[in-house]
């Protein structure tokens, strides 16, 4: 018996759309929306998916149909939203290195905010406002210096990283902000980091924010929104998530007497585990000291154990009463760093469905074509009915924009 998406059996969706491939649970998308929106009731937020953590099309229109905005950084993810039926009024440009074409793509647009992290980038912002005959609508995004506890590659909110303005030249950044003609201060935000477990950073870093916007409101610069990024951490393997109703509880009390619209920028847990991908079993090989488990699918597909020495659960999709042995899951890249898994218990002969869990979030989006791999097709599930979101690529879109070139 296969394990089931919704109503439909991984080995089904394998069978009819081929490995590797991603697969997504819509209800599991919806509820972990309305999570956040129950939980956060109180503070009436404006939820803008990280459209980073996946960026499928047809997953950006279900949140978008749902009522949610978005958290672009790119002019790429912008176009991606506006494409998907997002409205630019609930986009928010988030980023430390924005270009002069995308600004003027986001203002032409009408995005609701730029979150902006450098004074350079406020003077770019207001040049290309002020030739576009514009206001752009602003917020500053504030380092904390606060420790998210987590990987350091995607920790964000302390002094050595490049993101934000330092809390110690904020005042002075608003103050600048004011100056500039062609800017409408509306906002503060700060993000300090992603797959957070533990939420007293998360709660420091408002507690900082909001001390800073006291201060501002002080100077005659008032705010209309705060913006505390990116959402809580998810459970990959036995870690216990946040629990969203206490962070919610946390921030409405600091937030009360406040007349700050609260945003709030979650990608991984709104997508995460609502995502798994499905690869099959080529070969199982016994090395000299390991066994080897090498699949179909690759680092290609999901960079995050490759870049992070990420966890994600593996199973079979079948319990087929094989006996459990030792091995490192393995695929095809000709690369050591290409593996899903080491060291792990596993039931595994060649032709089997593995499934590889909590990869809805930063898989098919980091995704690539090293070894001119063709990228997997996606695949969203809802109850009995299944819909083919990507198509699989083939071997001539791989090569068509280079073969165009070819002397
Ligand atoms: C500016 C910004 N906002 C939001 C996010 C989303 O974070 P998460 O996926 O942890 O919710 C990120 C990624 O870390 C980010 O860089
Ligand atoms: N790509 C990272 C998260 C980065 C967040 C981007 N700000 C991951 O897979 O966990």
């Amino acid at each position: 018996m296969s394990k089931l998406c919704e109503n439909i059996a991984y080995t089904h969706l394998a069978e009819r759309f081929g490995t590797p491939l991603y697969v997504y649970s819509e209800q599991a998308l919806t509820n972990a929306y309305q999570n956040y929106v129950n939980a956060f009731a109180g503070c009436q937020p404006l939820i803008c998916y990280a459209v980073k953590a996946n960026s499928n099309l047809s997953i950006i229109q279900h949140f978008a149909q749902l009522g949610c905005g978005f958290d672009t950084v790119s002019g790429g993810e912008i176009a991606r939203v506006l494409a998907a039926g997002g409205t630019a009024d609930k986009i928010i440009f988030s980023g430390v290195g924005k270009s002069i074409q995308e600004i003027a793509f986001a203002l032409n647009a009408g995005i609701k905010c730029f979150n902006v992290e450098s004074l350079p980038e406020l003077d770019r912002i207001n040049q290309v406002a002020e030739m576009m005959g514009q206001i752009a609508p602003i917020s500053l995004r504030i380092n904390p210096d606060v420790d998210a506890k987590t990987h350091p590659y995607i920790s964000t909110g302390l002094k050595a990283n490049k993101f934000g303005i330092a809390m110690a030249d904020a005042e002075r950044a608003y103050q600048y902000a004011a100056a500039l003609p062609n800017l409408q201060i509306i906002g503060i935000d700060c993000h300090i980091g992603s797959q957070l477990l533990d939420l007293s950073p998360l709660v420091e870093a408002c507690e900082r924010m909001l001390a800073l916007a006291d201060k501002l409101a002080v100077q005659g610069i008032a705010l209309q929104h705060i913006d505390l990024g990116g959402g809580v951490g998810i459970a990959y393997q036995n870690e216990q998530a946040p629990d969203l109703t206490a962070y919610a509880a946390a921030v409405a009390q600091m937030l009360a007497g406040r007349n700050l619209r609260l945003v709030l920028e979650p990608g991984r847990s709104l997508v995460g585990n609502a995502g798994t991908l499905l690869t099959r079993v080529e070969f199982v090989k016994q090395g000299e000291e390991k066994n080897f488990v090498i699949v179909d699918a690759a680092m290609n597909d999901l960079l995050r154990p490759a870049l992070y020495q990420a966890y994600h659960h593996i199973e079979n999709a079948e319990e087929n009463g094989q006996p459990e042995m030792v091995a490192d899951i393995v695929g095809p890249i000709c690369e050591t760093g290409d593996f899903f898994a080491q060291n792990r218990e596993i039931a595994a002969a060649a032709g089997d469905l593995l499934l590889v869990r909590s990869a809805g979030a930063y898989g098919a989006s980091m995704a690539s074509n090293y070894n001119t791999r063709c990228r997997a097709a996606e695949v969203l599930v809802s109850g009995d009915t299944v819909r083919e979101i990507r198509q699989r690529e083939t071997f001539d879109d791989l090569i068509r924009h280079e073969l165009a070139c070819l002397g």
